[in-house]
């Protein structure tokens, strides 16, 4: 399969406190990783590298596109003022900027698109409104919109659990499900147990990057990859580890 994008021996740090140390990664079409580690332990960072929002103290990072360009990324925390006065309409259209001429106007297929994919998230009926008006989980179904209305090659979600509703958390990976026929993605979460059932391969980062070929894991190999996190696990899992009875 191609490869997209490519990561090799990329080493971060801020303040010279190394974040990620020698990390290589290999994202080819269709991939569907996850990423998961400890808390601090670069998984952000490594993400804002991939997007192109931070360059690598050192290392390569070779992307089949020529560019970011084909990247669609739902971060951590969206900072956005919600006293902006903006529709919905025009937030999801916005993530059609970068592929615009300086103040070219926005075709009929362009919000036809637009549409469509709101519709798919089931966002249409609030296409009017002011994104002020909105609660967390329909913001965050906004967001993914923008992220997903230039068709990426690779669209990646930085732990969209944390904000997403419950009732919209299984729609959410149905919908991943669906887009991955179309692109690759990555997804970085601490729900350990819903990731799993859903991921092909796995990374866990803690300063380093161990990859795990396949969506099976035990917590033998997650020590072994210094990957200390606890294997919570519930519904569907094609894994399921248990602590030792005492
Ligand atoms: N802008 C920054 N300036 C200085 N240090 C930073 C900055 N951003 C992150 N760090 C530090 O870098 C380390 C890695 O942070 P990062 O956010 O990448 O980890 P993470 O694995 O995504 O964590 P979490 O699971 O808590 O979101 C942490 O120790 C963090 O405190």
């Amino acid at each position: 399969m191609n490869t997209l994008l490519e990561l090799k021996s990329v080493n971060y740090a801020y303040d010279h406190k190394i974040v990620l140390r020698d990390v290589n990664l290999k994202i080819r079409e269709n991939d569907f990783l996850g990423i998961i580690g400890p808390n601090g332990g670069g998984k952000t960072t490594l993400l804002k590298i991939v997007v192109g929002l931070l360059k690598p103290m050192s290392g390569e990072i070779i992307a089949r596109d020529g560019d970011n360009s084909r990247i669609g990324y739902l971060p951590q925390i969206n900072q956005i003022d919600k006293k902006f006065p903006i529709s919905v309409l025009d937030v999801v259209l916005s993530g059609l900027m970068s592929h615009k001429k300086l103040f070219g106007r926005y075709t009929l297929q362009n919000r036809e698109k637009a549409e469509a994919l709101m519709s798919r998230i089931g966002i249409e009926h609030l296409k009017n409104k002011n994104i002020g008006e909105l609660s967390g989980g329909q913001l965050q179904r906004v967001f993914l919109c923008r992220a997903i209305v230039t068709d990426p090659h690779l669209l990646i979600l930085d732990e969209p659990d944390t904000y997403v509703d419950q009732n919209f958390e299984g729609e959410l990976y149905e919908i991943l499900d669906q887009l991955n026929k179309q692109m690759a993605i990555i997804i970085v979460s601490h729900d350990v147990g819903t990731i799993f059932s859903h991921v092909k391969t796995i990374a866990c980062v803690n300063k380093t990057l161990c990859y795990h070929d396949s969506n099976i894991i035990s917590s033998e190999q997650l020590k072994a990859y210094n990957c200390p996190i606890d294997l919570i696990t519930h519904g569907e899992v094609p894994h399921r580890v248990l602590k030792h009875h005492h």
